[in-house]
C-alpha cells in the first residue's frame, strides 16, 4: 500500500519556522532590536559571500596564469634573460629602472679596476714571466666527473672571483723566471711601466675605496662571509628603491614590474644616492687613469695569457669608460643587459602576454643560481608550468666560485640531471638555453683548447660546430636518460645579451609554452 506524504499546506507547521518565531509576548522595542540584529547578520553573511566570490575569481584566474622558472647555475644568464622578457613585455618598467642601473655599472667598473690592480700586484706589476708561461701547459691534474671527464689545469694565475688554489708566485710577489733575464732595454721598459702602474694605483685608490662602499650599500651589509665568495648579492625590488630614492627621495613599495619591494632596508638608508653621486665624481676624476690601466700592455698581456680573468661584463664597461663617466650618464639597454649583480633568493616578475586576443599573465621566477641559493627554488616547483634551464656552454674552462674544484659545465650537467629527474617537475614544459655562444666563439677563436679542460673531448676538432654539438649531445643524453614521460626538450643556442636574436627565440619559446598550455586547458 502506498503511503502519501501530507502536502506542506501550512508552513507554520515547519519546526524550524516555529523555533525561529518570536515569542507572542515580544514588545515593540524587542522587535526593533531583533530586526536590527537580523539585518546585521544578513549584511555580514552577504559580505562573506562576496569575499568568497572574489577569492574564487582570483583563484580561477591564477589557475590560468603561466608560471615560468628560470633555472641554472650562477652567472649563466638568467637575470639577463629576464631583462629581455621585460624589454619585450614591459618595456616601460625597464625604462623606469634605467637610472638605478647606474650604481651597478659603476660597481662593475670599480670592481674590475680593483681586481686588475690586485692581480698586477701579484705579478709584480709586470707580465714578463716567461717561466710561468711555459709551465702553463704542464698541468695534468685530472678531476674525474660523472658526465664529462673534466680536468682542472693547475692555476696559472689568479682567477677572477675565485680562490684559484696554490699559485706559483713567491711571497715577495715577483714571478719566477727560469730563463735568462730580459735585455736591459726591455728591462728599462718594464721598469718604466711598473712606475706608471704604481702611479695609476695611487690615483685609482679612491675608486677602489668606492667599490667597497658601493658593495656594502648594494648588498645592505649582506655580503658573504665566505672569502671565496666575494660577490655582492641584491634582493628583489632593489631597482625601484634605488630609482625612487634617486628621483623622489623616498622608497617605493612596488617595483616597476610589479614586484613587491618587501625587503625594505636592502639598500640601506636611502644614502645610496649620495654614494652613487660620490662614485660618479670619483669616476669622472679618474676616467683617463681607468682607460690607461685598461689599455696598459702588461694588463692586456696578463689577460691574453689568462693570468688575469675578469668578469664577463668587464671588457664591455672598461672599453666604454669615457662614455660611462660623463656626468649625465644614464645606462642604455645594452649597459643594463651587461651589468652584473648576483640574484639572491627568487625574484618574481609579472608580464601580460597576448594569446588569441586576450592577455595571459606570466609569472617569471628568476632564481639565484649559486649553490647556496638553490634550496630557495623548491617551493616554486609545485605549480610551475615551464622551465628555461640556462647553461653557459662557454664555461668549459671555468670553475665554480663557490667550489673551485668543480668545472662549470660539469655543474650545469649535474644540475640539469637533478631538474630533469625531479618528480615535481615531471610534467613541466622544458626548454634548454645553451647560452653564451658568443663567448664560446671568442674563446675558440683565441685558441683555447676544450680538451685541456674536458678530457673526454679527446682529439675532436676545436671548432665551434664540433664543440657545440659535443656539449649539446651531453645535455640531450641527460634528458633522454631521465625522460620517463616522453617529454620534448626544446633547446636553443643563445647569446642572451643579443636583443635581436633573443627576441625571436623568446617568441618561439612563448609559442611552444602556449601550445602546451592550450593542450592542457583542453583536457581540463
Ligand atoms: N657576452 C655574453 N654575456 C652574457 C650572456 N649571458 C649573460 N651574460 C653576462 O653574464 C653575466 C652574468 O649574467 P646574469 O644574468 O647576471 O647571471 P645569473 O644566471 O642571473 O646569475 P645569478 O643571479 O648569480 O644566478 C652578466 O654580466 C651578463 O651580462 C651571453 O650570452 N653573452
Ligand atoms: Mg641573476
Amino acid at each position: 500500500m502506498l503511503t502519501a506524504r501530507r502536502p506542506p499546506s501550512d508552513l507554520h507547521d515547519d519546526p524550524l519556522t516555529i523555533a525561529m518565531r518570536p515569542p507572542d509576548t515580544e514588545t515593540e522595542a524587542e522587535r526593533r532590536f531583533r530586526l536590527q540584529k537580523e539585518a546585521e547578520a544578513k549584511r555580514i553573511s552577504e559580505a562573506i559571500d562576496e569575499e568568497l566570490r572574489v577569492e574564487k575569481k582570483i583563484w580561477d584566474k591564477k589557475k590560468q596564469d603561466i608560471r615560468l622558472l628560470l633555472l641554472g647555475q650562477a652567472e649563466s644568464g638568467k637575470s639577463t634573460l629576464q631583462k629581455q622578457f621585460q624589454l619585450i613585455y614591459n618595456p616601460e618598467s625597464l625604462e623606469q629602472e634605467r637610472i638605478s642601473w647606474r650604481s651597478i655599472v659603476y660597481f662593475n667598473i670599480a670592481r674590475s679596476v680593483k681586481h686588475i690592480l690586485e692581480v698586477l700586484e701579484l705579478y709584480g706589476d709586470s707580465a714578463e714571466d716567461d717561466a710561468l708561461e711555459s709551465s702553463d701547459n704542464s698541468s695534468n691534474e685530472q678531476v674525474a666527473r660523472r658526465h664529462v671527464s673534466t680536468k682542472r689545469p693547475a692555476p696559472t694565475g689568479p682567477v677572477a672571483g675565485s680562490s684559484a688554489g696554490p699559485s706559483r708566485i713567491p711571497a715577495n710577489g715577483s714571478p719566477v723566471s727560469s730563463k735568462s733575464s730580459p735585455s736591459s732595454a726591455k728591462m728599462a721598459l718594464v721598469l718604466e711601466n711598473q712606475r706608471l702602474i704604481a702611479t695609476l694605483r695611487m690615483r685609482l685608490s679612491p675608486l677602489v675605496t668606492a667599490e667597497a662602499m658601493l658593495a656594502d650599500k648594494l648588498s645592505g651589509g649582506l655580503r658573504s662571509a665566505n672569502p671565496n665568495q666575494s660577490k655582492v648579492l641584491v634582493r628583489r625590488g632593489w631597482q625601484m628603491r634605488a630609482a625612487s630614492d634617486a628621483y623622489f627621495g623616498h622608497r617605493a613599495s612596488k617595483s616597476a614590474d610589479g614586484v613587491d619591494a618587501i625587503d625594505k632596508g636592502a639598500l640601506g638608508d636611502g644614502d645610496i644616492v649620495e654614494i652613487v653621486h660620490e662614485v660618479a665624481s670619483v669616476l669622472g676624476a679618474c676616467k683617463r687613469d681607468v682607460q690607461q690601466l685598461w689599455e696598459n700592455e702588461a694588463v692586456q698581456k696578463l689577460i691574453h695569457r689568462r693570468r688575469l680573468r675578469l668578469e664577463e661584463s668587464a671588457e664591455y664597461f672598461l672599453h666604454d669608460v669615457m662614455r660611462i663617466s660623463s656626468p649625465d650618464y644614464v645606462p642604455d639597454i645594452d649597459d643594463i643587459l651587461h651589468a652584473r649583480i648576483q640574484t639572491m633568493g627568487v625574484a618574481e616578475h609579472q608580464f601580460d602576454v597576448p594569446l588569441h586576443g586576450r592577455m595571459v599573465t606570466w609569472h617569471l621566477y628568476d632564481v639565484g643560481g649559486a649553490r647556496g641559493q638553490r634550496h630557495t627554488w623548491v617551493p616554486y616547483f609545485d605549480d610551475a608550468n615551464a622551465i628555461i634551464f640556462v647553461a653557459p656552454i662557454s664555461a668549459f674552462d671555468q670553475y665554480l666560485e663557490e667550489d673551485p674544484r668543480t668545472n662549470r659545465i660539469d655543474d650545469s650537467l649535474q644540475l640539469f640531471t637533478a631538474i630533469c629527474s625531479n618528480q615535481l617537475l615531471k610534467n613541466v614544459h622544458l626548454v634548454l638555453f645553451l647560452n653564451k655562444v658568443d663567448i664560446l666563439q671568442n674563446k675558440l677563436t683565441a685558441g683555447i683548447q676544450v680538451k685541456k679542460y674536458i678530457t673526454s673531448f679527446g682529439d675532436r676538432a676545436n671548432d665551434y660546430e664540433t664543440v657545440v654539438n659535443y656539449f649539446r649531445a651531453h645535455f640531450n643524453q641527460v634528458h633522454r636518460k631521465t625522460n620517463e614521460k616522453k617529454r620534448v626538450l626544446y633547446s636553443h643556442l643563445t647569446s642572451v645579451v643579443d636583443t635581436k636574436t633573443t627576441r625571436s627565440i623568446i617568441a618561439n619559446v612563448r609559442d611552444s609554452i602556449f601550445r602546451d598550455y592550450l593542450k592542457s586547458a583542453a583536457l581540463v
